[in-house]
């Protein structure tokens, strides 16, 4: 089967690496160190190969090495398919990222061209249990892993749906400045609307019938009228016909924006946010293998997955289960954890790599692996 693979990374000034260079084969990543000692820091510099803020948000100035005020560089050579590209990532000090791929200026949509980078963080395992917000972009990143193109959709709706808001603040009246921007939006969320079905549709048919030792997770979508959008006029009509009440909140209050994403523990059929807090995290793991058998075939090769601390989280059972699993799919899983006993089950179906902190910041050493 192809590959997805970063064969090379290198970091420069990145948040506690000054300096960091790890070569690589398309095996797993089992990374251990103290707390602190810079793990998730790596996990982060290889989550900037996908568009966006990568696995925490950040500001660009933010992953810069303080103190310092110098600008930050991640450099990788990504084989992809069958074939290999060189992709450097960066931000000068109050600037934003930027990226070079092959030499050549590219704009961040362009990495999901690519690459496809899934991950899993301590802080998604409250998914279930707060806000829509953070589903929704759980939603989105699935939706985008199947379809770089969602990302463009997202940013138009985005951008019209805050001219939008703009009128409605303003109390302006114009119909047909309205009109115009509800026609942008309904495009662009019909777009969205039908990517996040089929994406939703894709981990539906990965999950069924797929050996696993992972619970099977049926998800739906939910949330107020035109949260799931029919076709483009369906919407655009909504708008229109939402536009007193939308004046009265000063802001579109219907539409896909307002999507939620509902979770169903299916063997059991108890909802998510009701699951222990083990059974929430392996719906998790559940989900984010199923997107990487579905990507194996409709990408041509299984995605990046960074798996912060989930082994940590899993008796041995459980543990042993999801590296067969990750071994099984063939992805590059990057994975921490502060211990190396902890990957001994991993043996050498990985590269083991352990993360110190020293007087100068953090510091990699590539390890032989501890038998199991
Ligand atoms: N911009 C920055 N500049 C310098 N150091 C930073 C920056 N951002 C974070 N750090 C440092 O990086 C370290 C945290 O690294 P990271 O989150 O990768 O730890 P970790 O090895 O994953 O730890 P844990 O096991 O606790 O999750 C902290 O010591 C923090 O102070």
């Amino acid at each position: 089967m192809a590959e997805l693979a970063l064969t090379e990374l290198s970091l420069s000034q990145f948040r506690s690496h000054p300096r960091a260079r790890l070569v690589l084969d398309a095996r797993p990543v089992a990374i251990f160190g103290p707390n602190g000692a810079g793990k998730t820091n790596l996990l982060e510099a290889a989550s900037l190969f996908s568009p966006g803020r990568g696995l925490r948000r950040a500001a660009a100035d933010e992953m810069a090495r303080a103190p310092g005020g110098l600008g930050w560089k991640v450099t990788g050579v990504l084989r992809s398919l069958h074939q290999v590209h060189e992709v450097e990532t960066w931000a000068e000090p109050g600037g934003t990222r930027q990226v070079r791929i092959d030499g050549k200026p590219a704009a961040q949509v362009a990495l999901g061209r690519i690459a496809r980078v899934l991950w899993l963080v301590p802080a998604m395992d409250r998914l279930w249990i707060e806000g829509a917000e953070g589903r929704r972009r759980f939603l989105d990143r699935i939706t985008l892993s199947f379809e770089p193109g969602h990302g463009d959709a997202v940013l138009a709706y985005d951008k019209a749906m805050r001219e939008r808001n703009r009128l409605l603040k303003d109390q302006v009246r114009d119909v047909h400045w309205f009109a115009a921007l509800e026609g942008q939006m309904a495009k662009a969320g019909a777009a969205i609307g039908a990517n996040r079905r089929a994406a939703l549709d894709r981990l539906a048919a990965a999950q069924a019938g797929a050996e696993t030792a992972f619970p099977h997770a049926a998800l739906t979508l939910s949330g107020p009228e035109g949260a799931d959008p029919g076709g483009a006029d369906d919407l655009a009509a909504a708008f229109a016909e939402g536009r007193g009440r939308d004046m009265a909140a000063g802001r579109t209050l219907a539409g896909p924006h307002r999507v939620d994403l509902e979770a169903e523990f299916a063997a059991k059929g108890v909802a998510a946010r009701l699951c222990s807090t083990g059974e929430q995290k392996a719906l998790l793991i559940s989900l984010i293998l199923a997107n990487g058998r579905a990507l194996a075939q409709d990408f041509g090769a299984p995605p990046l997955l960074l798996l912060d601390e989930v082994a940590a989280h899993l008796d041995a059972g459980r543990r042993a289960a999801l590296y067969d699993e990750i071994c099984a799919l063939g992805a590059q899983a990057w994975m921490t954890g502060t211990g190396p006993e902890l990957f001994a089950d991993l043996g050498g179906r990985a590269q083991h790599v352990e993360v110190v902190e020293e007087a100068g910041g953090s510091a990699l050493r590539p390890v032989a692996p501890i038998g199991p």
